[in-house]
């Protein structure tokens, strides 16, 4: 796939052993102002797990599946897998493809949509990365955000049909979608996307999620009602975030009458920590108090419509920086960001 001579995959990266629990979240939030009671709590939430992240087996997961799909189709490209906050770290693999002779990288994140936390830290990383690696170190273009690319969104469509036919059949066409995203400070998600362009007031992340969500909806047929809430929220009480909360919408529905509700965890690329501890452990719990029958959809994951969407990306980003494979009514996302895009002014 020219003009590449490999693919990069680069995900946030967590724990796999109580001992890395720590080092880890102190590597995630260094410099980021999160009140030290929300580390410790984090940090249970993966001794919960004997300090095991689900992250980085889902990572060799997908690059095994990607590898497969590549050799399938004749894309002879060598995949590398990279994290930001956790061995294999980025720099390792940059080093690594050095010695392999790699002069040019096509890389995806795993992470769809815009905003500072979810593309341009990625970017950010990258040039830290190189910058560590030395003047030797390989070009790499970042994918763009590919919340609308169809592999994506096909991917959701099946796995919250799947979800639903989990549900009694009784409460199944009354059930409620919930799309469940991470939060981000406000500021950062009105600083999302390209600052040229107006997304409302949660900019073009939240805009991004809506779409999504619409999109999935649309695609499951069924007339489901349906929302976007967010989740896993940090930072001081006193900072605006992206709201409503799971929990506190859970608590509304019920009181509404809601009795049944599917939670599609479409901010997310696989079922990680945020998605096993916030939704699974969490927001299951209160849906159990309050009498909702509650369900929850798995993340693109290995999908394979998600893995034929990479390769595509692949090619789409080798040709050109104009995205051409989106479903969504917004200005698609390019593959070059502006030196404002998701800057946090
Ligand atoms: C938008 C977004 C995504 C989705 C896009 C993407 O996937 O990249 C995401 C993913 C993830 N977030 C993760 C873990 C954490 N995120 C934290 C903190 C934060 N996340 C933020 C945003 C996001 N986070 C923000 C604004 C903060 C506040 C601090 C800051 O401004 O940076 C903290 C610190 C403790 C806390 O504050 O909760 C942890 C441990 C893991 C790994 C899970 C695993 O181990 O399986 C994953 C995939
Ligand atoms: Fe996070």
């Amino acid at each position: 796939m020219r003009p590449y001579d490999a693919f990069l995959l680069m995900s946030f990266g967590g724990p796999e052993k109580n001992d890395d629990v720590i080092p880890f979240l102190e590597n995630v939030t260094r410099g980021r102002g999160i009140p030290r009671e929300r580390l410790a709590e984090v940090g249970e939430h993966y001794f919960l797990f004997d300090g095991v992240s689900p992250i980085n087996q889902q990572c060799r997961d997908l690059v095994a599946a990607i590898r497969a799909d590549f050799d399938a189709h004749g894309v002879d490209l060598p995949v590398y897998w990279g994290n930001r906050n956790w061995d294999p770290y980025l720099a390792d693999t940059v080093r690594q493809m050095v010695k392999d002779g790699v002069r040019r990288v096509v890389a995806l994140a795993t992470s769809a949509y815009s905003s500072y936390s979810s593309h341009r830290q990625y970017l950010e990383d990258i040039d830290r990365a190189r910058a560590e690696v030395g003047p030797d170190a390989p070009e790499i273009d970042l994918i763009r955000p590919y919340f609308d690319h169809p592999g994506f969104v096909d991917a959701l469509v099946d796995h919250t049909r799947a979800a639903l036919d989990r549900l009694p059949a009784d409460l199944r066409g009354e059930a409620r979608l919930l799309y469940s995203a991470h939060s981000i400070p406000m500021a950062m998600a009105r600083a999302s996307g390209d600052p040229r362009a107006d997304h409302g007031p949660g900019g073009a992340y939240a805009a991004q999620l809506a779409e999504v969500a619409r999109l999935v909806t649309e695609r499951l047929g069924g007339g489901h009602d349906y929302e976007v809430v967010y989740q896993s929220r940090s930072g001081p009480p006193s900072q605006p975030w992206l709201e409503p909360d799971i929990n506190d919408r859970l608590e509304e529905l019920a009181a509404d009458g809601v009795r049944a509700v599917a939670v599609v965890p479409h901010g997310f690329v696989s079922d990680h920590m945020e998605v096993k501890y916030d939704l699974d452990v969490e927001a299951a719990q209160t849906a159990r108090k309050l009498g909702i029958h509650l369900v929850r959809a798995h993340a693109p994951g290995t999908h394979p419509a998600f893995v034929a969407m990479v390769r595509h990306l692949v090619a789409e980003r080798a040709e050109s920086p104009v995205p051409r494979t989106g479903l969504s009514r917004l200005t698609p996302a390019g593959h070059t960001c502006g030196p404002d895009c998701c800057r946090i002014r």
